[in-house]
């Protein structure tokens, strides 16, 4: 029988999560992350421990049908490779960033300057697309030093809390992209491997689905049961019971988990008690 074949990074930033969701879909792996391959033992799934870079070329050639990446990896080597999902997790930006006292209006500021990075193809998209033409320096970590140093007068790399940024004394003036980490698919996955992929793919949306909601439990006098059901976004519409003392109801709902409070002030003004916000684990539509 057929195996998928997954990558995973091996270390670093999007390991922990990527294993976490692995996980969180009923995947159980037999060997630890030691190994540079492991096998699923109750899914056909063979995991691949691989740097996060490397990946873009295993699914270019079908060496994996399937990865966890950053899509900002994806987008810098991997140009004809689909995303299936968007995980939700290792939001980041690639950014220009010039130092704090630099004078920046516009990206027509960067002509012909050095710029250090890690991503030069996006950052050539980023150029032709402006016409600006700049000196590229392609180093492969602690790009922020570059202009501290004399190497470079602006940079692009990755921007998450601005921290790096600050501690160097960096000030962000540009957004190329914003990122997560993705699925992503190799364009040579066979067609019982997709159906697999499908599979998998099912139970991470409904993985998502859950994290991103929230089961509501609620009393209510009965005579502001409508106004509380048309307060509550339900999935459906939501669950009414009575409750043991007369006039009184208990109102079940599932929110999207932002909106929850958007509308608490709005359920309380109309009479709702004892309300209970429970995470979802799973959710099938
Ligand atoms: N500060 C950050 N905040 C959020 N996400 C980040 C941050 N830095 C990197 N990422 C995301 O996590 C991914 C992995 O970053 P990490 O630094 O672990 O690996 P790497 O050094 O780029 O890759 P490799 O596995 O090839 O060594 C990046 O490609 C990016 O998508
Ligand atoms: O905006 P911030 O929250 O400060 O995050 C941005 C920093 O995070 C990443 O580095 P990382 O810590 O992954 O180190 P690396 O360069 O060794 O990969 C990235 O390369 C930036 O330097
Ligand atoms: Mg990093």
């Amino acid at each position: 029988m057929s195996k998928l074949k997954i990558a995973v990074q091996k270390s670093g930033r999007l390991n922990e999560d990527s294993m976490k969701i692995l996980k969180d879909i009923g995947i159980s792996i037999d060997n630890g992350k030691d190994q540079l391959k492991a096998s699923a033992r109750n899914f056909p799934l063979e995991i691949f421990y691989l740097r996060n870079g490397d990946i873009p070329q295993y699914l270019k050639d079908g060496v994996v049908d399937v990865a966890i990446i950053g899509e900002n990896v994806l987008i810098e080597k991997g140009n004809d490779i689909k995303v299936a999902e968007k995980l939700g997790f290792s939001s980041c930006k690639v950014s220009v960033a010039v130092p704090k006292g630099a004078t920046y209006n516009s990206v027509k500021d960067l002509e012909g300057k050095r710029i250090a990075t890690s991503y030069p193809n996006t950052v050539n998209q980023f150029l032709d697309k402006n016409k600006v033409s700049a000196k590229l320096h392609i180093i492969n970590g602690s790009v922020e030093i570059a202009p501290n140093i004399g190497l470079a007068d602006a940079i692009v790399d990755i921007v998450s809390s601005g921290s790096t940024l600050f501690k160097n004394g960096l000030k962000e003036v540009e957004v190329i992209l914003k990122s997560e980490a993705v699925l992503a698919v190799s364009p040579k996955i066979s067609a019982e491997n997709q159906k697999l992929l499908e599979k998998i793919q099912f139970r991470i949306q409904s993985v998502l689905k859950g994290q991103n909601s929230k089961y509501v439990l609620l009393n209510a006098p009965n005579h502001k049961l409508n106004d509380i059901i048309n307060i509550l976004p339900g999935m459906k519409s939501p669950t009414v019971l009575p409750l043991a003392e007369a006039g009184w109801s208990s109102v079940h709902s599932v929110i999207d988990k932002n909106q929850f409070w958007e509308v608490i002030d709005e359920l309380k003004a109309n009479g709702a008690q004892g309300i209970l916000v429970c995470p979802i684990e799973k959710m099938v539509i």
